[in-house]
């Protein structure tokens, strides 16, 4: 397979959802102009981070936001990772990131599994689960490019989520996020370098960027990892596209030649 081009788009989100929505449709169609086949968003890309937010913003599906990014990658034959935004069905929220194929089709939809209920001393406190639910599946999508893992935030410090998305045929592994400015810092790149590497996997992280109006300052570093561990391309925390090549051959020479993948030793690692 030719390489592919990929663009992130680290887009500054504010309290208003039409602002939000027209700002992603101006960095996808942007993104399609460059040549990029496979364009991702972050996670909340409609809605501010913040328990407040969440039941304003929710959306059924289909909704206004899902509705853009089908047309949008209808009318450009792309392939569009939704970021996440927060989703209502019955009583509950999900953080959920819709994925729609060149065809406008949706293929598959995340629900974050894991919920950020964190509190970290001098640092960061965030309860996820004061507003949203988990969602309760890995989502590994069928795609034109192979099969493609994706995951919300969080949920990336799970190494064995990561793992089974490996072992069930992804090559890519995309993750809306927004990390701030405790664990941007400390956990960010390291996370995405170790799970890009043990998996030997391209690995997409798309953050939104820093907005300081904001109560939620994300930690934007947008990054694409390759499968030696090597950064492709990685962002500031300013607003802008980020782009990168996926190349599925040297993938596979990563992984002919360190065949990590194969010499594992499943039965001994049971307790
Ligand atoms: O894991 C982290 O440090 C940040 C996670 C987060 O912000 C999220 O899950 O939305």
């Amino acid at each position: 397979m030719e390489k592919v081009k990929v663009a992130i788009c680290q887009m500054l989100i504010t309290e208003k959802k039409s602002k939000n929505l027209q700002k992603a449709e101006e960095l996808i169609r942007e993104a399609s102009g460059e040549g990029a086949k496979l364009i991702v968003l972050p996670e909340m890309f409609n809605c501010p981070y913040d328990n407040a937010y969440f039941s304003r913003f929710a959306e059924e599906y289909p909704g206004e936001s899902t509705q853009l990014l089908s047309q949008l990658a209808k009318e450009l034959g792309v392939i569009i990772i939704g970021g996440s935004i927060p989703e209502q069905e019955g009583d509950r929220i999900y953080n959920t990131c819709f994925i729609f194929g060149e065809a406008g089709e949706l293929i598959g939809r995340h629900r974050k599994v894991h919920l950020f209920d964190i509190d970290v001393k001098n640092g960061i406190r965030f309860k996820e689960s004061d507003t949203l639910t988990a969602g309760e599946e890995m989502t590994v999508v069928e795609t034109v490019l192979g099969k493609i893992g994706v995951a919300i935030c969080y949920d990336m410090r799970f190494p064995e989520l990561i793992r089974m998305m490996a072992l069930e045929g992804a090559q890519v592994v995309i993750v809306p996020a927004a990390f701030n400015m405790t664990t941007g810092p400390a956990h960010w790149e390291a996370t995405i370098k170790v799970r890009a590497l043990d998996n030997q996997i391209y690995f997409i992280a798309a953050s939104p960027a820093r907005n300081l109006e904001a109560s939620y300052h994300a930690y934007g570093h947008s990054m694409l990892m390759n499968p030696w561990g090597d950064v492709v391309n990685k962002a500031d925390e300013t607003e802008q596209i980020l782009y990168g090549d996926l190349d599925f051959d040297y993938l596979n020479r990563v992984r002919e030649q360190l065949p990590l993948l194969k010499h594992r030793r499943s039965e001994l690692y049971r307790l």
